[in-house]
């Protein structure tokens, strides 16, 4: 066997009583793309910082080409030929994407704006370099991620959970990207959810359960059920079968809304209608960038209308339009926002200050004080139903790792029993059995009565939980397609920018 490029033995890392990494050994061979699996909490984005230099080890030893490798920052990672691209982004929204990148690649900014236009093309990732980071979807700045790193030229390139947020065009346009960079000599250490794509994409994976190391396999003589018992140690449950439509009263409807937001670079909302019923799970799929963030502004309250434009949003009958986001709450509204850390949680706080944060009318507030005995037992009762890994109710919302803390803030809401409940991306970054319970949840609350509203770039998902689905492009929504009727093709090409056929429309 060829030496490998970098080899690991013995590497553990622990955060206060947690073993992230437990006497990990991975090899990296030369010229590959090697997966690593594990569930949400396994341990995984904990063993590639180490690798990126991002924390250091307590104990073990690392060889990168064959000489001992010690790493104490990032930045020396990246002068050894180590690149990454986090989970979390770490972009500063004040400045432009060129800004971003000049910051860590050398070059004139003509230059480097020509070389993010061009890689953008060649490699599907195509985004404004001169767009102000704060104006981007979650796509897109994943987009200036990847770019950032290619341009840094790495020997071992480091992707955590690269595709979550691709459309599956660009996913396609990724893996080929990641073949040609295999087939010029870089290897990539790989971590996803997606089974199938690890399958499609991976010569080895390495499965971590509980900080271990549990099995090497190649991921191709595995198929993706298979993959998912390794990785959780048991079965997977089965998804929930939806009840037919139960025709209930309209809890959200938009009515012919047009929106220019403040932002240049913003996409205007034109003719957006849409409605969701009590027992109804409607979908909006598309690419991101195409107006899902200001849509969902809109809708939570973060951002709202003029008081000249009347009657255009409706939560429960009445018209919220001009209505903040704690008015629409009290009304039976609840929310999940794509982006966990910033708008979903307070890295810096408890899981109990951060229950509060939208938990308090739950008799949370005893004489205007904070009763914590509450908030802790509620906090507990969504870590035990969500199977949110966790020391505990009093752990930072930014201690958990990415899919626990989705987990909880999911469970959060749910936990409102809201009348009708949005959520953006709900199984982002989710390990795939805790994404199948947080399906079957989301479909027994539709059959239980509640209007659910479900935005997300993965069509199965939809498919999966949605009565119908409509596809946003450019800021217009196709007509409602009910999914039944539906292939995912058809939705496929409303996202390119097709114009509507409508008999297959919902009535
Ligand atoms: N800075 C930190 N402080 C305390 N605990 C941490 C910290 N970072 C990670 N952990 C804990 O270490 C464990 C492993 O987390 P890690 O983020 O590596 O998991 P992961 O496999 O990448 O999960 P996911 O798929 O959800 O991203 C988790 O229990 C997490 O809560």
């Amino acid at each position: 066997m060829t030496d490998p490029l970098l080899s690991l033995r013995g590497i553990s890392k622990s955060y206060g009583q947690i073993h992230a990494n437990q006497g990990i050994d991975l090899d990296v061979a030369p010229r590959s793309i090697h997966a690593i699996l594990g569930e949400n909490g396994a341990g995984k984005s904990t063993l590639m910082k180490l690798i990126y230099g991002v924390e250091q080890p307590d104990d073990g030893t690392a060889i990168w080409e064959g000489e001992p490798l010690s790493l104490a920052s990032p930045a020396q990672a990246r002068r050894k030929g180590i690149g990454m691209v986090f989970q979390h982004f770490s972009l500063f929204e004040t400045l432009t994407v060129v800004e971003n990148i000049r910051l860590v690649v050398k070059g004139r900014t003509a230059d480097l704006t020509e070389r993010i236009r061009t890689l953008g093309r060649d490699f599907g990732l195509e985004v404004d370099p001169l767009a102000p980071v704060h104006a981007l979807s979650v796509g897109e700045r994943q987009r200036v991620e990847i770019i950032r790193c290619l341009m840094t030229n790495p020997k071992l390139l480091i992707l955590d959970e690269p595709t979550s947020v691709l459309p599956p065009q660009s996913v396609d346009k990724l893996f080929d990207t990641l073949r040609r960079l295999r087939d010029g000599g870089v290897s990539i250490l790989f971590i996803s959810h997606k089974l199938e794509e690890i399958r499609a994409i991976c010569d080895h994976a390495t499965i971590l359960r509980g900080g271990r190391v549990t099995g090497n396999v190649d991921p191709r003589d595995h198929d993706a059920h298979d993959l998912a018992c390794m990785m959780i140690g048991r079965d997977m449950p089965d998804p929930m079968p939806a009840l037919p439509l139960s025709g209930g009263e309209k809890r959200l409807e938009i009515i012919g809304l047009d929106h220019q937001p403040d932002d240049p670079f913003a996409v205007r909302l034109s003719n957006i209608s849409l409605s969701v019923r009590a027992g109804e799970i409607l979908g909006i799929a598309g690419i991101s960038g195409n107006g899902q963030s200001e849509l969902a502004s809109l809708i939570s309250g973060e951002a709202v209308l003029p008081r000249e434009q009347r009657d255009r949003i409706y939560m429960m009958g009445k018209d919220v339009g001009t209505l903040g986001a704690a008015a629409r709450r009290q009304r039976g509204f609840a929310f999940v926002p794509e982006d966990r850390l910033g708008r979903g949680a307070v890295p810096e706080m408890s899981l109990v200050l951060n229950s509060l944060l939208t938990a308090h009318p739950l008799g949370l507030l005893r004489h205007g004080l904070v009763d914590r005995a509450s908030a802790r037992a509620l906090t507990n009762e969504c870590i035990r139903q969500y199977d949110v890994r966790t020391s505990g109710p009093e752990a930072e919302a930014g201690a958990l790792s990415g899919g626990n803390l989705q987990k909880f803030i999911v469970g959060r809401e749910i936990m409102l029993s809201p009348k009708l409940l949005f959520v953006a991306q709900p199984t982002w970054g989710v390990d795939i059995g805790a994404a199948t319970a947080i399906r079957r949840r989301l479909i027994t609350l539709r059959n239980e009565g509640m209007a659910i509203l479900v935005i997300s770039e993965e069509l199965e998902e939809l498919f999966e939980l949605c009565d119908a689905i409509q596809v946003l492009h450019h800021g217009r929504l196709s007509p409602p397609l009910a999914t039944r009727d539906t292939r995912p093709e058809e939705i496929g090409r409303y996202m390119m920018g097709a114009h509507s056929s409508p008999e297959k429309a919902v009535a």
